[in-house]
């Protein structure tokens, strides 16, 4: 009776993967009356695809792109993939696709992302929504954040932020793992910058906002609010940060004499959008700016930590700065002098991807010359894919920021395949904000401190990119031998 019941799994297995293979086979044919196939690619296992050996490549530093270069070699650089609960999802880490998507959002292309994504920063998150209302908000946020008006108004206060941040790391051999660390000061800038918060007298408000970093862990996640689980978490930590921000929304209300000087005030006073907009934006605009810059300075410190020529270069960069200035303080010609760091940074950024990859989905039927990606279709535009790949960068995963020698110090990048800040209608607004918050921070780190590594770390980079350990190190001040 038992062999019978094994004999019969065992029959129905094989049904069913016989019959998915037929299936997933027919649908390598040409689509509908295009004459065109579907991007070639493989189905995987029903439901769990190939989402488990994608995951496991992308998070292995040796080789991150073993997934994507085993796809690449059978079937292209745009291929069908079985990720994430779907076989309908097109990845791609050609270089002139990718670009192509980004740049037809809101035509033939939208933004599309998990339902936990969507349910943790709000349904009015500049990241969610479309068409007019991205636009929108996309021009307010491009405006507060444009070079022009970081350049006459930002460089001290970012300066001093990290500075009083950086004298509780003081002390010799002081041990600490630098990624929460900054992480806090990171916080801290973000909290002054969006809602005028001071770390100097509003800490206790600003530790409420530490919820902020449950909302890493939620976005890439099963969206099932069972107590204790990260999903629970996030939303949990969504609406303590909401509150905060409504509070502030209230006040600034109330208060319209107070002059100040943050985004959330900015808004308030425009009167452009109702307060539920307002909050979802602010909420979006801590989440993508406190992961991701704070990532992205950790990763610096670790690439120089690792590679002592272009830390001695960094120093004498900014040694040479410090010592041309009498009082400290930095101006914006002199980060724009900084050659050298705006290497670094251009180089951090490629190598740690921060921002992995970006999704989209079909908006109507995409066709090309080869293929054709059926309408409602999800497309991964995998980002490291791009960056780590030896077709458009030589020995990719070494840290080498003189590879950006030829390179304009504050424009994007004359690089096509530099695509760390997305592209298109959806290019980050943050961008000037985050080279220019990076090249204070490396200033003021590398003025002060010498470091060494406690131990070996590495970097992982999905659900989101972070570094194991912790990227933990010894400090001691520059001035003490
Ligand atoms: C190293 C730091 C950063 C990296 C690598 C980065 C990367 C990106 C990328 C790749 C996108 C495109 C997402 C997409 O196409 O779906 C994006 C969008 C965005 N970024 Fe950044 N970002 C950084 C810092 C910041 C900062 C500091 C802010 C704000 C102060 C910010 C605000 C935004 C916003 C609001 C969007 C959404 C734009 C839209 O959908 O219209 N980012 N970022």
């Amino acid at each position: 009776m038992e062999a019978n019941m094994q004999l019969a799994v065992a029959v129905a297995v094989v049904v069913v993967v016989v019959a998915w293979r037929i299936i997933s086979g027919k649908r390598n044919g040409n689509y509908k009356d295009y004459n065109l196939p579907l991007p070639r690619g493989a189905t995987g296992w029903p439901l769990i695809g190939e989402t488990i050996p994608f995951l496991r490549a992308i998070n292995n530093p040796r080789n991150p792109r073993k997934f994507v270069e085993e796809h690449e070699r059978k079937y292209g650089p745009v291929f069908r993939a079985n990720l994430f609960g779907t076989s309908k999802t097109v990845v791609t880490v050609d270089p002139e696709f990718s670009k192509y998507v980004l740049q037809n959002e809101g035509r033939l292309f939208h933004s599309k992302y998990l339902l936990s994504m969507r349910t943790i920063i709000g349904k009015y998150s500049i990241l969610a929504v479309r068409g007019e209302l991205q636009r929108k908000l996309h021009g307010t946020v491009n405006k507060f954040l444009s070079a022009e008006k970081l350049s006459s108004e930002s460089i001290a206060y970012i300066q001093n932020i990290f500075e009083l941040g950086m004298k509780k790391w003081e002390g010799h051999n002081r041990e600490l793992h630098l990624q929460e660390e900054i992480h806090k000061v990171v916080l801290n800038l973000m909290a002054k910058k969006l809602i005028d918060l001071n770390p100097e007298e509003d800490m206790k408000e600003i530790n409420k906002l530490r919820a902020l970093d449950d909302l890493a862990g939620a976005i890439v996640t099963v969206p099932l609010n069972i107590p204790g689980s990260p999903f629970s978490r996030g939303i949990k930590a969504r609406k303590t940060v909401l509150q905060k921000i409504h509070e502030c929304i209230k006040e600034r209300k109330e208060h319209p004499e107070v002059i100040r000087n943050d985004m959330l005030t900015h808004l308030v006073k425009d009167g452009s959008f109702p307060e539920e907009i307002i909050a979802d934006l602010i909420m979006s605009l801590f989440f993508a700016s406190y992961e991701t810059s704070s990532k992205a300075l950790t990763f610096a410190v670790k690439f120089l930590t690792d590679t002592p020529r272009a830390l001695e270069e960094m120093r004498a960069e900014h040694d040479a700065l410090v010592s041309s200035k009498g009082d400290g303080k930095l101006t914006w010609d002199d980060y724009a002098s900084m050659k050298f760091t705006h290497w670094v940074i251009k180089e951090t950024l490629r190598l740690g991807n921060v921002a992995p990859a970006v999704f989209r989905e079909a908006a109507q039927d995409i066709k090309t010359k080869d293929f054709v990606i059926p309408k409602g279709w999800a497309i991964l535009v995998l980002l490291n894919g791009t960056h780590l790949d030896d077709k458009n960068y030589s020995d990719p995963l070494t840290f080498n920021p003189w590879r950006w020698q030829d390179e304009p110090a504050l424009e994007l990048s004359k690089d096509p395949w530099f695509l760390c800040f997305g592209g298109g209608a959806r290019f980050c607004p943050g961008y000037h904000f985050a080279k220019l918050e990076m090249a204070l921070f490396l200033h003021s780190f590398i003025s002060k401190f010498r470091w060494e590594a406690v131990e070996e770390d590495e970097l992982h980079y999905f659900p989101y990119t972070y570094m194991k350990k912790g990227l933990p190190l010894r400090l001691s001040p520059r001035d003490s031998t």
